[in-house]
This record gives structure tokens, C-alpha cells and sequence, in this order.
């Protein structure tokens, strides 16, 4: 059941994708009905027969999807962000999980396989259609497309320009420099995406061919009137990110490299991921101080995990037994769950 949520205060949403698998592993056990996944997990000590060594990892989530439908993950995951956008509220969705889980697939999706298409193309769709069948409300919508490689940023629509800087607006990170294009329809949308596509950094390697090695923040700014009442015209600012996180990764399992550039970009990606952790864990424990300028990625989704904003995280597994012990981690995903965070829909331009 798709979700919506139109309190004040709301927590992250967070949803498991298992992607298909000819042989899943017996270990984990999926219970629909209360979104739980059961990890059975060797314990690292203690006495006794075989089966006392076993352990159960148990982790809550709001949705399990193990279909490959893309149309049935919009729908139930993404639309609801993309409503509340259009609505005037911060959204995020943000995929996250092991190297070759899917969450490009998730994301952006196969673009040679049209019902194969992702949530990216599929909110650029429903951004347009609203802009196109509300002309009352006088949408204006711009875009950005960034990447957070080896922790620089990158600009996507500026021919991967690095003249960026983060820098702070009313206590909010902001990025100095960055490119944000007007578009007027779903086709320049599109064509911006594609054109950010091609500057973006893959890799390959034994588990996927054309493996992300950066995190990109793709983010549409809406604009829109709202009458409130005959003499009273509000303008409603909303922002939509669209995050693709890189991979969890065991440099072993995707590379026989150990001293090249993919373990430097393997220890830097995994580093910038446990500092989301440790950020999540904080925010989860209600600590005073939350380590957001860790890493440039938790700089920026700031207000995605701590402020104004209504966020989903999809955690991308591999449902094999060859991955365990990252699905294992995944379960980082927990804590995320209760994390609230404040959210207003109103956010008026002077
Ligand atoms: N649910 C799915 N259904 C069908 N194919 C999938 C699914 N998930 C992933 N794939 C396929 O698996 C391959 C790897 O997926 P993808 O590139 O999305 O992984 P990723 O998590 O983004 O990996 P990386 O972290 O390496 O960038 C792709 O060819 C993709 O089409």
C-alpha cells in the first residue's frame, strides 16, 4: 500500500528490495505481513552442538518488495514522495546497498526497456504531467544533477565542473556553484538527466559491469502558487532528491585489484557510508551532536536524515549466500526507521 503521511512530524520510510535470485539463500527468512526479515547468523563463540552457534539477526522495515516490477515499486515507494513534493514538501528517496544489488536499477532503471525505466524517469513523468495539467498553479520547476566522487563534487550539468563549494544558507549546506537548469517540459528533463548521465563515474568489475563509483544527488526545486484565499497568494518551495548511493563493498568479491584505483575508490566509498551510519545512529539515539560534516554526503542529505524533509530509503539486498554478511549490514537500515523528523509543507518565498 503506497503511504502518506501529512503530519507535521514523520519518520523515514524505510523499504527492502531483494533483487531476483535463482538460488536465495535458507538463511534469510522474509515475513511479509509485518515487513521483517530473519537473518540466521553463525555465532562467533560458545560451546555445545552445531545448531546452538546459530544467532537470528532481525530487522524491521515498512515494505519488502521482491518483485522486479518497476511500475509496482513507483507506485508503492516513490509516488508518495513525488505527491508530497508536489504538495510543497521536502522529499527525498535515496537507494542504498551492496555493489550490483540494483539500486541504479531502482533509481534509474533499465532506459533501453521502456516498463524497465526507474523512479527517476517515472517522477520526472509525474513532476510534467502535474506542470501540464495545472496551469493554475503556475509550476516552475529547475534541476540539478551533482556527483560526490572520491569525496569532490562534481557538477553533471556543467560538463562534470568542479568548481563547487559547499557552503551555508539560513544553516542549511548549500552548493556554491552548481548548476540549476529550468526545464519547461518532461523531454528537457529527460535530456538533462541523459546529458548529467554521461559525465558520471562508472567502474566494472566481477559483480557489475557498469558499477557507480560516486554517489550522485539528483534534485528538482519546485515552485508553485497557492491561493489561500481571494486576496492572499502563497509561493510554495518544495525540493525533490533523487540519491544513488555507491555500493557497500568488499573489495575481495569485486576485485582481484588491490592496490589500484578501485580499492581507493572502495575505501573511500565505504567510509563515507559508515559515516551515514554512525550519522543515523546518532540521530537514532537522539544525541546532541550529530557527525554531519563527516563526509560530504551526510553534509549535504542533512536536511534529508535531520530537518524539513519527508525521506525514504530503499535498501537494495542481493538475497545470496555469497552475501550474507552484507545483507547482514544492511540492517544499519533499522534505526532509520524511527529517526522523525520535522516536516512543513509551507515554505513561502519572500
Ligand atoms: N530487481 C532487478 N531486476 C532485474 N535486474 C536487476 C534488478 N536489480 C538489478 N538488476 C540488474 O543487475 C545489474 C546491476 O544492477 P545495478 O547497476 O542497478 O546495481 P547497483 O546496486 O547500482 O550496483 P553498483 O553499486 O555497483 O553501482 C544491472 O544489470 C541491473 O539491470
Amino acid at each position: 500500500m503506497p503511504y502518506h503521511d501529512d503530519t507535521p512530524q514523520c519518520r523515514i520510510r524505510v523499504h527492502l528490495r531483494l533483487r531476483p535470485s535463482a538460488k536465495p539463500s535458507t538463511a534469510i527468512h522474509i515475513q511479509d505481513e509485518t515487513a521483517t526479515v530473519l537473518i540466521d547468523v553463525q555465532k562467533s563463540s560458545g560451546g555445545g552442538p552445531p545448531k546452538s552457534y546459530m544467532d537470528q539477526i532481525v530487522f524491521n522495515v515498512d515494505s519488502i518488495v521482491q518483485s522486479t516490477d518497476q511500475q509496482q515499486v513507483y507506485e508503492q515507494i516513490a509516488k508518495p514522495s513525488v505527491d508530497d513534493f508536489l504538495k510543497g514538501y521536502n522529499s527525498t528517496i535515496m537507494a542504498y546497498g551492496q555493489v550490483g544489488a540494483g539500486k541504479t536499477f531502482t533509481m534509474t532503471g533499465d532506459m533501453k526497456v521502456y516498463g524497465n525505466r526507474g523512479i527517476i524517469p517515472r517522477s520526472i513523468h509525474q513532476i510534467f504531467e502535474e506542470k501540464e495539467n495545472k496551469p493554475e498553479a503556475g509550476i516552475v520547476v529547475h534541476m540539478s544533477y551533482m556527483e560526490i566522487y572520491q569525496e569532490a563534487l562534481y557538477d553533471l550539468l556543467q560538463q562534470r565542473s568542479d568548481n563547487l563549494m559547499i557552503i551555508e544558507e539560513n544553516h542549511l549546506p548549500a552548493v556554491r556553484g552548481l548548476a540549476k537548469i529550468r526545464v519547461e517540459t518532461e523531454a528537457q528533463a529527460v535530456q538533462w538527466f541523459f546529458e548529467g548521465e554521461k559525465f558520471r563515474t562508472y567502474g566494472h568489475h566481477i559483480l557489475n559491469p557498469l558499477s557507480s563509483r560516486s554517489h550522485t544527488i539528483l534534485t528538482f526545486y519546485m515552485e508553485r502558487r497557492v491561493q489561500r484565499c481571494r486576496a492572499l497568494t502563497d509561493f510554495t518551495v518544495a525540493k525533490l532528491n533523487l540519491v544513488d548511493l555507491a555500493g557497500v563493498e568488499r573489495l575481495k568479491k569485486v576485485s582481484t585489484d588491490t592496490g589500484g584505483l578501485m580499492r581507493r575508490e572502495a575505501c573511500v566509498i565505504n567510509k563515507s557510508l559508515s559515516f551515514l551510519e554512525q550519522t543515523v545512529y546518532a540521530l537514532r539515539l537522539g544525541q546532541g551532536y550529530v557527525p554531519f560534516r563527516q563526509s560530504k554526503v551526510t553534509t549535504l542529505l542533512k536536511e534529508s536524515l535531520g530537518g524539513n524533509c519527508k525521506t525514504v530509503l530503499i535498501v537494495n539486498c542481493w538475497p545470496e549466500e555469497y552475501f550474507l554478511d552484507e545483507t547482514v549490514n544492511s540492517k544499519f537500515s533499522s534505526p532509520c526507521k524511527p529517526i522523525c523528523i520535522f516536516t512543513n509543507s509551507i515554505q513561502s518565498r519572500p
